[in-house]
């Protein structure tokens, strides 16, 4: 029973991580985050930031990632089940792209509150 319980789970988490590479390999909006995400990372070694500040980096990091894959595949789903033009689809498709707006502010907040002050 245990032996198709985990192994239930690392497939799904085998899925996740086919998921994650196509996000990455795919989606230009992806790219441009994780770049983003990278870059910030540099700057944390350079600006020696602290164990919290990386705390927060890392979780907006991964907010703006986990939201920004969310906006594709509603983007996706609203293509396919509607691929003409709708305006209930054009409205799906500007709330999810809000819900990575919010998260993007939340992360360009966060980045300002670490490296204003070291600047
Ligand atoms: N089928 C549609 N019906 C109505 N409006 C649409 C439709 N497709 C897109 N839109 C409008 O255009 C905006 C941009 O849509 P979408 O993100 O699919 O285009 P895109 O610029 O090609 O995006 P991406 O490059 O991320 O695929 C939407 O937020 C919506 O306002």
């Amino acid at each position: 029973m245990w032996d198709s319980f985990l192994g239930k789970r690392l497939k799904g988490c085998g899925y996740a991580l086919k998921g994650a590479l196509l996000l990455l390999r795919n989606e230009a909006s992806i790219q441009v985050q994780a770049a983003i995400a990278v870059i910030m990372t540099f700057a944390g070694f350079y600006f020696e930031i602290s164990t919290t500040e990386w705390m927060f980096q890392i979780f907006a990091i991964g907010l703006v990632l986990s939201i920004e894959g969310l906006n594709t595949a509603a983007e996706e789903i609203a293509d396919f089940v509607h691929p003409d033009f709708h305006n209930k689809i054009g409205f799906i498709k500007d709330i999810a792209a809000g819900a990575v707006f919010f998260a993007a502010i939340t992360a360009v907040i966060i980045g300002c509150i670490i490296y204003i002050p070291k600047l």
